[in-house]
Order: C-alpha cells, then sequence, then structure tokens
C-alpha cells in the first residue's frame, strides 16, 4: 500500500463498496465520489477478488443474502470496518457478527434494515405506536427483482412491534380465519401477519396498519429513489470507525 493509500487522499476515509454494480451499490459509489471527505478506493463485484477492498478503512456492502456473511467475515478478520445494507439477518447471524467481533473490538460493523432516514422514523413511530392497538398488520410494497420477502424492513418493524406487544401484555391480534388459501394472511414474525407486493414501478414502500375500537392509523413510508438511503449509508460511514463492535440500526447514530 502506498503512503498515500494509507492516509487517504487529504485525510479522507477510504471506502470500498461491494456490490458496486448492483441498483444500491452503483449509487452508492456515486455519493461516495460525491462526498469531499470520502474517497472510494474498491468497486467489487460479483466475479471480482475481495481482496481488491483491502486498502479500504470502511466497506459498504450491498450484495445479497447467501454471499455478505462471508463479505462480513473478510472484513472483520482484516480489520476493515464495515456499514452493511444487504437483508438477511437473522437474530443468528447477528449473534454470529458479535462473536466474531468480541476477537476484533476494534472493528465497528453497522447493520442496517433501512438506511431511509423516513423509514428508520417510520419504524420508530410503529414501535410507539404499537401498545395502543390491538389489530396490526404489515403490508411492504417493492420492485420486482427484488430476492427475498418479506424485506429486511418489514421483518424489523414487526420484531419491534411485536416486542412492544409484549412489553404492554398484549395478546395475539383478533383473527377468526379458519379456511385459509396458503399465504392468504402473509407472513407470521413473531406473531405479526407481513404481507409482501411485488411491482413494476414500485421501488420500497411499507405501510404498518393498525386498528382497534372505531378507528385505524396507518403509518407509512415510501421510498421513489435509491438517492433516499444515501444519507444514512454515509452516516454510517462517517460514525462507524468510532462505534466499535456491533451496531443494529440507524436510531443510535440519528441519536
Ligand atoms: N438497508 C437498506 O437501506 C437497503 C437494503 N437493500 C438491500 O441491499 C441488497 C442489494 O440490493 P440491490 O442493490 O437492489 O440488489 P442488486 O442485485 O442490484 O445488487 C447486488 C449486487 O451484488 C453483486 N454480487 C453478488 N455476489 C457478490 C459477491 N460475492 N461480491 C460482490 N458483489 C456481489 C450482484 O452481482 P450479480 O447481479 O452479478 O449477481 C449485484 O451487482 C438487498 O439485500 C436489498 O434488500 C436495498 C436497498 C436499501
Ligand atoms: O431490496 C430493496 O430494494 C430494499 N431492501 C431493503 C429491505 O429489504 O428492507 C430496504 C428497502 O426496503 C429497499
Amino acid at each position: 500500500m502506498t503512503d498515500e493509500q494509507e492516509k487517504g487522499r487529504d485525510g479522507s476515509i477510504r471506502v470500498g463498496v461491494l456490490g458496486a454494480r448492483g441498483r444500491m451499490g452503483a449509487e452508492v459509489c456515486r455519493a461516495v465520489d460525491g462526498a469531499g471527505d470520502l474517497e472510494l478506493v474498491a468497486a467489487v463485484d460479483q466475479g471480482d477478488e475481495l481482496s481488491g477492498a483491502s486498502a479500504a478503512e470502511v466497506v459498504v456492502d450491498f450484495t445479497t443474502p447467501d454471499v455478505v456473511m462471508d463479505n462480513l467475515r473478510w472484513c472483520v478478520d482484516r480489520g476493515v470496518h464495515a456499514v452493511v445494507g444487504t437483508t438477511g439477518f437473522t437474530r443468528q447471524r447477528l449473534e454470529q457478527v458479535r462473536g466474531w467481533l468480541a476477537d476484533r473490538p476494534d472493528v465497528g460493523v453497522v447493520i442496517a434494515p433501512n438506511f431511509g432516514i423516513g423509514a428508520v422514523l417510520m419504524m420508530q413511530f410503529a414501535a410507539r405506536a404499537a401498545r395502543h392497538f390491538e389489530s396490526v398488520e404489515i403490508i411492504e410494497q417493492h420492485h420486482p427483482r427484488k430476492l427475498d420477502a418479506p424485506s429486511g424492513t418489514a421483518t424489523h418493524t414487526a420484531r419491534l412491534v411485536a416486542q412492544a406487544r409484549a412489553e404492554a401484555g398484549l395478546g395475539p391480534t383478533p383473527d377468526a380465519t379458519k379456511d385459509e388459501v396458503p399465504g392468504a394472511r402473509g407472513a407470521d414474525i413473531d406473531g405479526v401477519r407481513v404481507h409482501a407486493v411485488r411491482a413494476t414501478g414500485l421501488v420500497a414502500h411499507q405501510e404498518v396498519l393498525f386498528g382497534t375500537l372505531g378507528e385505524t392509523l396507518t403509518i407509512r413510508h415510501d421510498s421513489y429513489d435509491r438517492v433516499s438511503f444515501m444519507p444514512g449509508v454515509l452516516l454510517a460511514v462517517r460514525a462507524v470507525r468510532q462505534r466499535p463492535g456491533l451496531t443494529v440500526g440507524l436510531d443510535a447514530l440519528l441519536d
């Protein structure tokens, strides 16, 4: 590594992007290029060697759920901080990452199911509303090239809502359904029904529908363009070096 690579141009943060030719990765490359305090030192995609990102201090991963764990392991082992937007983080996966980081207390990893500031607030508002309503269902809507369903955002929201309901002592949501075409009532995530819609023209959208006697409350967020995720991604890139360990979600960074 040359002296300039080691320090970064003008003291800027050296950033590598994994999934760089994808929809999100390409947008992240443009955002990093346009930020005066960041330097894009690696753009890695399918078929490229991960070692191409060796010059990075912070790696941003927007790849696929089946490769993200190997990427993350590579980063942690090499002391490279990571900002991860890729979905597929089950509780077991998060525990595994915590285990790796226990051996590398100098490394920071931020994993966020959604980098949109509005989406983060939507999840916070939903968690706050949850204890006041006996019914709740989540409807997420995405572009048809999305590989996973339900979305990471919907799964995370369902877990937050379920936790708030449990803390408030709420039981299961009322539902008399006896006959069901499989899938008609959506997926069950911690007792919360989640419905996934895929249609051309959509980007990323979610409604959390609450109901109680005589009223409903709908909390909705729409990402119409992937630029909506960039302020959150750049916030995490700038913060991750000062946050050793695992940070899940953007909430702590926004505060
Ligand atoms: N947290 C958030 O705010 C957001 C998260 N996402 C999530 O980010 C992920 C990516 O989404 P999106 O950009 O739409 O998907 P894309 O399919 O457009 O991009 C993924 C890219 O990763 C590449 N890739 C696959 N394997 C590897 C590998 N081993 N190393 C490097 N690159 C690889 C793919 O190549 P190829 O196509 O050749 O396989 C593709 O170019 C998804 O999980 C999505 O849900 C998306 C938007 C926002
Ligand atoms: O694949 C996408 O596009 C998105 N994925 C993330 C998710 O699964 O929640 C975030 C956002 O919804 C866009």
